[in-house]
């Protein structure tokens, strides 16, 4: 079978497409393993859908499902588009619901699920926490101090409520820095698509920003978010680092 792996502002995915809906948790453990397997943040498998492009079964690296991934979703629309699975304006099911997509180039948009504020009323280790759904759930604080993102805290949070977490810090030109520990990969990633929703949508929600921003992930690379009749929009480049042949199903 043939596999691709993408990076996508630093989070990376191997992706391949099947016929197949099957149980992938412990091939995404086994793919995902950085010293004995190809090495990614998750697994992204495309199977067909009557009604969408193609539906999509996506795993964290310890081969947990999750409903959504903003930054898989861009390397996702651009390995369907190049594979010949779907035209450049896309459509396809996630289990957080219909994600839209538009391949141009190496740049790829998402329009992710709508933003929901479940709870803004979060005091931990000194800071305030909203807890938001960007189609997976994410914890959000702002610190100016971005070097001070305490992994053990954020692993005690992570746990606490079931949800990624994130420390974001507005720019003076209105750009946000995010940090992530991503759930599932149980460490910080380079880069947490939902999670730079989250943070952007409370910036937001704050005043602290408009409707558009660009975002730094800890990977430095820049993303553009925007706010769009309820919707965030998500773009950025994608990266297919290699492709190659592999005994998976
Ligand atoms: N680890 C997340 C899913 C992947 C999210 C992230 N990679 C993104 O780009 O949105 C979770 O289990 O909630």
């Amino acid at each position: 079978m043939m596999i691709a792996k993408y990076s996508a502002s630093g989070n990376d995915f191997v992706l391949f497409h099947s016929f197949i809906a099957r149980d992938r948790s412990e091939l995404a453990r086994t793919l995902c393993d950085r010293q004995s397997g190809v090495g990614a943040d998750g697994l992204i498998v495309l199977v067909p859908h009557a009604e969408h492009d193609f539906e999509w079964q996506f795993y964290n690296s310890d081969g947990s499902t999750a409903e959504m991934c903003g930054n898989g979703s861009r390397a996702c629309a651009h390995y369907a588009y190049s594979n010949g699975l779907a035209p450049a304006n896309m459509t396809f099911l996630t289990e957080a619901g219909v994600i839209g997509a538009e391949v141009e180039g190496d740049m790829v948009q998402s329009d992710l699920t709508p933003p929901k504020i479940l709870r803004d009323d979060i005091v931990a280790g000194g800071k305030k926490w909203w807890l938001l759904d960007t189609g997976v759930p994410h914890l959000v604080t702002f610190d100016a101090d971005m070097d001070n993102f305490d992994l053990v805290e954020a692993r005690a949070l992570r746990f606490e409520h079931n949800a990624n977490v994130n420390i974001a810090s507005v720019n003076s030109d209105g750009s946000i820095r995010v940090r992530t520990y991503e759930r599932g990969v149980e460490d910080e990633t380079l880069a947490c698509g939902t999670g730079m929703a989250a943070c952007f949508y409370r910036a937001n929600r704050e005043e602290l920003v408009g409707d558009k921003a660009e975002v730094y992930p800890k990977s430095g690379e820049t993303l553009y978010l925007g706010l769009e009749e309820g919707t965030i929009t998500f773009k950025g480049l994608v990266k297919k680092t290699f492709e190659t042949v592999l005994d998976v199903k």
